[in-house]
C-alpha cells in the first residue's frame, strides 16, 4: 500500500543542541535504512520549511503506524497521511 505522508518537524527551542543533533542523526540512519529496504520510497524536503513529503510503501495502515511511531523525531512531528491508489489514467505502474 502506498501512502503520501507529510511530516512537519517542530523541535522545542529549549532542546539542547546536542540532543537535537543526536535525534537528527538517529532519524537519518533509520530513514536511510528504510529507503534502502524499499519501504520509504521517496523523501523530499519542502523548500523553505523543516518539513518533508514522503511516499511509503508498506503492507498495511498498521505497518505505517508502527513505522512512523518508531521514528526518533516522531514526538516532535505533525504528520498528515493520504492513502494512495492507482489512478485509472496513470501510464505508470505502482513500482515506477
Ligand atoms: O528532516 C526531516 O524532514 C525529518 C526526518 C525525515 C527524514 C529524516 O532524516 O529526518
Amino acid at each position: 500500500m502506498l501512502f503520501h505522508v507529510r511530516m512537519d518537524v517542530n523541535l522545542p527551542p529549549a532542546m539542547p543542541p546536542e540532543q537535537a543533533e543526536e535525534l537528527k542523526r538517529t532519524e537519518r540512519e533509520l530513514a536511510q535504512r528504510l529507503q534502502h529496504e524499499g519501504q520509504w520510497r521517496h523523501l523530499w524536503r519542502i523548500a523553505g520549511q523543516y518539513a518533508n513529503v514522503s511516499i511509503f510503501d508498506v503492507e498495511s495502515v498498521d505497518a505505517l503506524h508502527t513505522l512512523l511511531t518508531s521514528l526518533p523525531l516522531f514526538p516532535y512531528m505533525q504528520i498528515q497521511i493520504m492513502p494512495l491508489c492507482r489512478h485509472p489514467s496513470s501510464v505508470r505502474d505502482s513500482d515506477a
